[in-house]
């Protein structure tokens, strides 16, 4: 079972690198380490067991936060809006690949944090508002599907640790919290 201690942190060279691809259909190692991930999601967002193993509540993870350099991302997003109960995500994507992206941009109203960023950097991180991503899933199947707001950052914040990026790689330092025209903000 996956705990904190599994994830590597801020400095290690892994999360630097560009991730290899995997083969489709995904093999039966590769299958076992995306239930793995979601189920360290699941858990690190159960109260009773997020305590017992001191976890971070989590909503996404990459497969090179566990020092292995994989395409592989696991998100695990609850419906924040109760009147919208399926707005969440929740899927195991093998080599993800954002299609195309909105020119409107978005960023959290927050900030960003990162699993393996044991450090508060702040700042806007500024995002596509909206993607359209295509990934195979765990039986090998390609999707597709388009994201927007939160949804969008996630999945662009697990695609960008494939490809060897922080989210802090984002921030202008001198300006940080300064926004362009139009960039809705996602609180
Ligand atoms: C860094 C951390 C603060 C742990 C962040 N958690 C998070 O956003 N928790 C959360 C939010 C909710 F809205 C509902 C809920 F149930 C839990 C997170 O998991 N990530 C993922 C990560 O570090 N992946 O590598 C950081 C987020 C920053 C923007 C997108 C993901
Ligand atoms: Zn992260």
């Amino acid at each position: 079972m996956i705990t904190m201690d599994d994830i590597i942190r801020e400095g290690h060279p892994t999360l630097r690198e560009v991730a290899k691809e995997v083969p489709i259909p995904p093999t039966e190692e590769d299958v076992k380490l995306g239930e793995e991930m979601m189920e360290f999601l699941k858990n690190s967002q159960d109260p009773v067991k997020a305590e017992e193993l001191h976890l971070r509540g989590g909503v996404g993870l990459a497969a090179p936060q566990l020092d292995i350099s994989k395409r592989i991302i696991a998100v695990h997003v609850p419906s924040l809006d109760p009147e919208k109960p399926d707005s969440g995500i929740s899927t195991v994507m093998y080599n993800p690949k954002i299609l195309s992206h909105s020119v409107q941009q978005a960023c959290l109203g927050e900030g960003e944090g990162c699993l393996s960023v044991d450090r508060e950097v702040p700042g806007y991180v500024v995002r596509a508002a909206r993607i359209t991503v295509s990934y195979y899933d765990a039986e090998g199947n390609k999707q597709k599907i388009r994201l927007k707001n939160y949804n969008a950052i996630v999945v662009q914040h697990e695609i960008d640790h494939i490809n060897g990026v922080m989210f802090y790689d984002h921030i202008d330092e001198k300006t940080p919290f300064t926004l362009d025209d139009g960039v809705l903000v996602i609180e």
